[in-house]
């Protein structure tokens, strides 16, 4: 006998602290925890897997994207995600999410720890007196009391970095494009311009992500900026200062200090700056703590297994976050939502660039973001089979479609209703459905004509005049071809004009038949729908 499992399954590629796999069996997913593989060895393995967590050695590639044919979700077990490639995730329908937190404190710890070892240059002297040389007099430190911390970039590391310096009697200033004067005054810390903090720093820590705009922020003209004998620190990330500058001016003396714990390029097996004068370095250790590593593996591990079993979405940088208490109420809604969206899709014609969304009255109160996502994967699950509520807003937007969200939180004849109006050349064109009992999805109209129908499987959807006899005509045609009806849903304008005939029927209907059915007396358009 075969053992079927449903369980999802997920791969730990890197090494990672035991809790995490503890987690996703507890949470039901098979877990495999197989590090150290080369990227050749990761893609041959990955398709097997709805799920990947990673920390900072495993890299995804576009090639590793496109073996993971059943991958839902990679989830980085720390904070930076350049080891993603997440547009082309995103554009695969991948979710990816970090773990934001988890590793701040260890790491801000890390950036104040290279601090004090560049001011009394610890490393040097240890090495020294371990060999026998008691190299007293060549060992004068600074004090860092009193000293100036120029910050870059003032987020979560940058923060309590700031709060562990201003305990040491440091004065903190920061250079963040997002940081409010508000903030600012909490964090205690002053807000300058880089030219400002470059001019009067003593001591300067990095804590931005590299980012278009970030790197090479420490470039070599930067550098030549900064006031002379000031000491520089990095464990954010490598690129962000140009690492040959760097080492022109520790040998020139002009900076007295520098320590990094991230490279340009990783793993830094050989770097220039190696054996440089006052540089002091570590190997991307600034999250490593025992207690940094539990927090963020458990953190990975629940995140995935809830986004794998429940539909829960919790720091995902490609998509909006879904509790995992919203998602069962959400449920049924993104299923009608993905009707809606795959209905207009497949009956509106020309091109299609404005869509709107609008929810109302109970649905008002909404996360609308899944909801979008779902109307816009069901709209173009037609022209492409790897669309998902992930992927559909970035291929809406690579399309140039304009997407409108709309909220009304005044009832109408439903107490809760999603409406899609797609915007063609014959005007708008709108189709609405509630939930009946809360749960289960309904169209009620379509294109402006009242409605009561389940959008399921194979479907016809006919536009006819409302006519004595049609029913029968239609009904003898299809049960003459084998073609069983499963329901049958009505809906006219107004008696004796245009009337919409939507069957669900047991089977794909042919082309050959929906044209014989489009050639039968008053139809005026028969369309084979699939859902
Ligand atoms: N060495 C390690 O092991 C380690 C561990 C954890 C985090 N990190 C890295 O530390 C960095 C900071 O992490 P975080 O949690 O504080 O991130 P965060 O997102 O909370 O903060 C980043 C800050 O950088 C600011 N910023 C963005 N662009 C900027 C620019 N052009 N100039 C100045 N500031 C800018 C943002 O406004 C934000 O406040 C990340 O790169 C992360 O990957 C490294
Ligand atoms: O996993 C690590 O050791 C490094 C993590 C760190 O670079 C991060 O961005 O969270």
């Amino acid at each position: 006998m075969t053992n079927v499992t449903t369980k999802p399954r997920v791969l730990i590629s890197d090494k990672m602290d035991p809790n995490a796999a503890r987690i996703f069996e507890e949470r039901g997913c098979d877990v495999d925890v197989i590090t150290g593989e080369t990227p050749e060895e990761l893609i041959a393995r990955i398709g097997e897997y709805d799920g990947l967590a990673i920390r900072s050695s495993t890299t995804v590639t576009p090639a590793v994207l496109d073996a993971a044919t059943n991958l839902k979700v990679i989830g980085r077990a720390g904070i930076g995600v350049d080891n993603v490639d997440i547009p082309y995730a995103s554009g695969k329908g991948v979710v990816v999410m970090n773990t934001p937190f988890g590793n701040s404190i260890t790491t801000a710890e890390h950036a104040i720890a290279m601090v004090m070892a560049l001011a009394r240059q610890i490393p040097m002297a240890d090495v020294r007196t371990q060999a026998g040389e008691w190299p007293k007099k060549d060992f004068m430190g600074v004090e860092i009391t009193g000293k100036t911390l120029g910050l870059i970039g003032a987020g979560n590391i940058g923060s309590i970095v700031a709060s562990r310096a201003l305990g040491l009697k440091m004065k903190v200033i920061a250079f963040d494009p997002f940081l409010t004067e508000d903030r600012a005054v909490e964090m205690g810390v002053e807000k300058v311009d880089l030219d400002g903090l470059l001019e009067r720093a003593d001591f300067i820590t990095l804590h931005t992500p590299l980012t278009d705009q970030t790197r090479n922020i420490l470039s070599r003209e930067n550098l030549e900026k900064t006031k002379p004998g000031v000491r520089i620190v990095n464990c954010a990330r490598g690129g962000l200062i140009d690492e040959a500058a760097l080492k022109d001016l520790l040998e020139s003396d002009h900076i007295a200090g520098a320590a990094l714990d991230v490279f340009a390029q990783e793993p830094a097996k050989e770097n220039p700056l190696f054996g440089t004068k006052n540089f002091i370095c570590t190997p991307h250790l600034g999250a490593s703590t025992t207690e940094a590593q539990v927090n963020v593996a458990l953190q990975v591990a629940e995140q995935l297994a809830d986004y794998l079993v429940n539909g829960g979405v919790t720091n995902a940088l490609n998509m909006p976050s879904l509790s995992a208490e919203e998602a069962p109420k959400l449920k049924p809604y993104m299923a009608l939502a993905e009707n809606l969206g795959s209905l207009v899709g497949q009956l509106a014609h020309g091109n299609l660039t404005k869509i709107s969304i609008e929810r109302e009255g109970a649905a008002a109160d909404l996360n609308g973001k899944p909801i979008t996502g779902a109307v816009l994967a069901g709209f173009m699950r037609q022209y492409s089979d790897t669309v998902n509520m992930v992927n559909a807003p970035y291929l809406a937007k690579e399309r140039g479609m304009e997407v409108r969200e709309i909220r009304n939180e005044k009832e109408g004849y439903y107490n809760t209703l999603l409406r899609v109006t797609v915007e063609t050349e014959q005007g708008n064109r709108s189709v609405a459905g509630t939930l009946f009992g809360s749960e289960a999805p309904r169209l009620v109209n379509i294109f402006g004509i009242g409605i009561e129908a389940d959008l399921t499987g194979h479907m016809l959807y006919i536009v006819n005049e409302d006519a004595p006899g049609f029913i029968g005509r239609i009904g003898s045609l299809l049960g003459a071809n084998g073609i069983n009806i499963g329901n049958f849903n009505l809906g006219r304008r107004e008696g004796g004009g245009e009337a919409v005939l939507l069957l669900s029927v047991d089977q794909a209907i042919p082309e050959d038949l929906v044209q014989e059915a489009s050639a039968l007396e008053g139809v005026k358009m028969v369309k084979a729908l699939t859902f």
